[in-house]
């Protein structure tokens, strides 16, 4: 897809990824391609190998197969010169309930050997300022919701500039408004430039969240490209109504499309409703509406019906999403 030859390169690219556990593929030769700048939604029912994934990624897990580049650098060999480029959100950081957020993130700075302290005060301001959390720095944690608890996890990954920001699942387990939150806390994550790579079991979310997206199903990548790419990729059917059946079915033929049999009838009786997939490039449904008043048919309904992201996923990955959240 267009992903490949996006502009300013790929932030994540993986050749035949694979990752084991026993006998059982949990990540089964994926071929990633995260465009730098883009909020990739990984996408996938639970248990179809998302963390595993991006714990590969993060290197917190060792691949058994394949290639991995995080931004532009081999992994896991580079994973010292690249991680301080990233941040994640992966599992949560553990938060000490009795001090507040800004003493926690300043103690997770601590540990970051990379993060100078003569900046870190001003760097936990900015980063709780950045997940909207300011009014809330001095505030124990115990007393945060789960909503601003995950922020607090975001900020930390957001304490020194990134390239590259990793979140699994970041919506997990929140009330709708927490979920509200975090979803346009991580679209605004791309203003200057970095790039989003996030998860989620939701295409309702990504639909909303992300521009390109990448749908597992059992280990496997089944589809990747921008949301439009994907949208674009499923059927569209047109639907006649008509009473003259028999003509608008040879004028389909004719098109070069293959016509369905006439299905039920119309508010009249003696009209019937003829359909055929659009499989054919160059036919439109403008030349299909002049096609067949040219070809005499009386045309009474006509319509254009594209299946849904929901039905195309589905399609893909063999089993339901749940699509709200
Ligand atoms: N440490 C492990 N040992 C054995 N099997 C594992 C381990 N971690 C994950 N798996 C298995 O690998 C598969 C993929 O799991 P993974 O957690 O990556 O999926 P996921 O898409 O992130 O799902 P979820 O959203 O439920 O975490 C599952 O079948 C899971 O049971």
């Amino acid at each position: 897809m267009t992903a490949a030859a996006a502009p300013g390169g790929l932030a994540i690219e993986t050749h035949r990824l694979s990752k084991h556990f026993g006998q059982r593929a949990a990540v089964d030769g994926i071929d990633l391609a995260v465009p730098r700048g883009s909020v990739y939604g990984f996408l996938g029912p639970n248990g179809s190998g998302k963390t595993t994934t991006i714990r590969v990624l993060l290197g917190l897990a060792a691949a058994d197969h394949g290639d991995i580049r995080v931004l532009g650098r081999e992994m896991p060999r580079e994973l010292a010169g690249v991680l301080p480029e990233v941040g994640a959100l992966v599992e949560g950081p553990a938060f000490y309930p009795f001090l507040s957020g800004a003493a926690n993130l300043s103690r997770l700075d601590t540990a970051d050997r990379h993060a100078s302290p003569a900046s870190r005060r001003r760097r936990v301001g900015e980063a709780l300022e950045r997940v909207g959390l300011a009014h809330a720095a001095g505030k124990k944690v115990h007393a945060y919701s789960l909503g601003m608890k995950q922020r607090l996890g975001i900020a930390n990954a957001l304490l020194r500039p990134r390239e590259l920001l990793v979140l699994d699942e970041p919506s997990n387990g929140l009330d709708p408004q927490g979920t509200r939150e975090v979803r346009h806390l991580v679209r605004s994550l791309t203003e200057g430039g970095a790039t989003v790579f996030v998860s989620s079991h939701l295409l309702a979310e990504v639909e909303q969240m992300c521009t390109h997206v990448g749908v597992m199903s059992a280990g496997r990548l089944v589809a990747q490209g921008t949301l439009n790419e994907l949208r674009a990729a499923g059927r569209t059917r047109v639907q006649v109504l008509t009473p003259d059946a028999g003509t608008a079915s040879r004028v389909l033929a004719g098109l070069g499309l293959e016509p369905g049999l006439p299905e039920g009838s119309g508010a009249r009786p003696a009209e019937a409703l003829v359909w055929a997939e659009l499989a054919r490039p160059g036919v439109e449904p403008e030349t299909i509406v002049a096609a067949l008043v040219a070809g005499g048919v009386r045309v009474r309904g006509f319509s254009v019906e594209r299946s849904s992201l929901e039905e195309r996923f589905v399609s893909l990955t063999g089993e339901g999403f749940d699509v709200v959240g």
